[in-house]
């Protein structure tokens, strides 16, 4: 893999239909660090992961990619965002981590087969190559788009919330593929709501609320203090723009 540059959040604001989500963020993440993102309910955490994948464009400042292009990083997305109706088999859905590679109608040659094979041997998936993915239990899928990752193969993969719904010992082998991940110099950056995984497995946290409230080592970053101040930033915040919602209903009312 090519040596990239960190990844640069510059007075980075972002939001829907110009009404921000998350204001005026500054970090870096650098090249083969882990960091987690935590913060409460609505804080922002899957608009930055979003917006890190190029998914949706800054309404202020900048991210610098570090020499990647967006298409070079990996990301997944909530499995509730996941459309699983789709019909297609495990084999074909994790080969389609080759997209990139082979092209939308490309056709998979025997390395390509190979990679995609081994990847759901990783996972802990052989054997069930031909089940289609809308007959998967929550923590199989989560497997599943674990494999398409590994056949992405990108320097950069973003997860959102991948431990969500999945029992402790799915959790267990997906944190040893994100620890083989980090040995293999990837940056890998995930939403979680379990400050206890991210005091586990990431050495890196930014806690947000909003705006950031503290970004480093993730034992200092998630001290009472920090997420007592994360609490009553959110919380503010609600307050706010339910009352500006109610000014917008007064306004339409007269
Ligand atoms: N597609 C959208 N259109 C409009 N507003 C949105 C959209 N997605 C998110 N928001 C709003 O942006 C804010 C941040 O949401 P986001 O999903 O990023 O938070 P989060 O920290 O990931 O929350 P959670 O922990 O509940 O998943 C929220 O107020 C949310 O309602």
């Amino acid at each position: 893999m090519a040596s990239p540059g960190p990844i640069r959040l510059v007075n980075l604001t972002l939001g829907y239909d110009r009404r921000p989500a998350v204001h005026h963020l500054e970090g870096e993440i650098a090249p083969g660090a882990a960091l987690a993102v935590c913060g409460p309910n609505g804080a922002g955490k899957s608009t930055l992961l979003k917006a890190l994948a190029g998914l949706l464009p800054p309404l202020g400042g900048r991210i610098e990619r570090g020499g990647a292009t967006a298409r070079e990083i990996a990301y997944l997305p909530q499995l509730v965002d996941i459309d699983r109706s789709f019909p297609i088999n495990v084999r074909d859905f994790v080969a389609m981590g080759a997209m990139r590679r082979v092209g939308l109608f490309g056709r998979l040659d025997a390395g390509e087969r190979e990679r995609a094979a081994q990847a759901i041997d990783r996972v802990g998936l052989a054997g069930m190559e031909d089940r289609p993915i809308d007959t998967l239990s929550g923590g199989q899928m989560q497997r599943v788009l674990f494999a398409r990752l590994i056949v992405q193969d990108q320097r950069v993969i973003l997860l959102d919330e991948p431990f969500g719904a999945i029992d402790e010992a799915t959790t267990d082998d997906l944190l040893g593929l994100i620890a083989q991940w980090r040995g293999e110099g990837r940056t890998i950056v995930a939403v979680l709501h379990e400050l206890d995984l991210a005091r586990r497995a990431f050495p890196q946290t930014l806690l947000l609320a909003r705006e950031r409230i503290a970004w480093g080592e993730t034992g200092a970053t998630l001290c009472a203090d920090n997420l007592a101040r994360a609490r009553a930033m959110s919380e503010a915040y609600d307050r706010q723009a339910r009352e500006c919602l109610r000014d917008e209903e007064a306004a339409h009312a007269h």
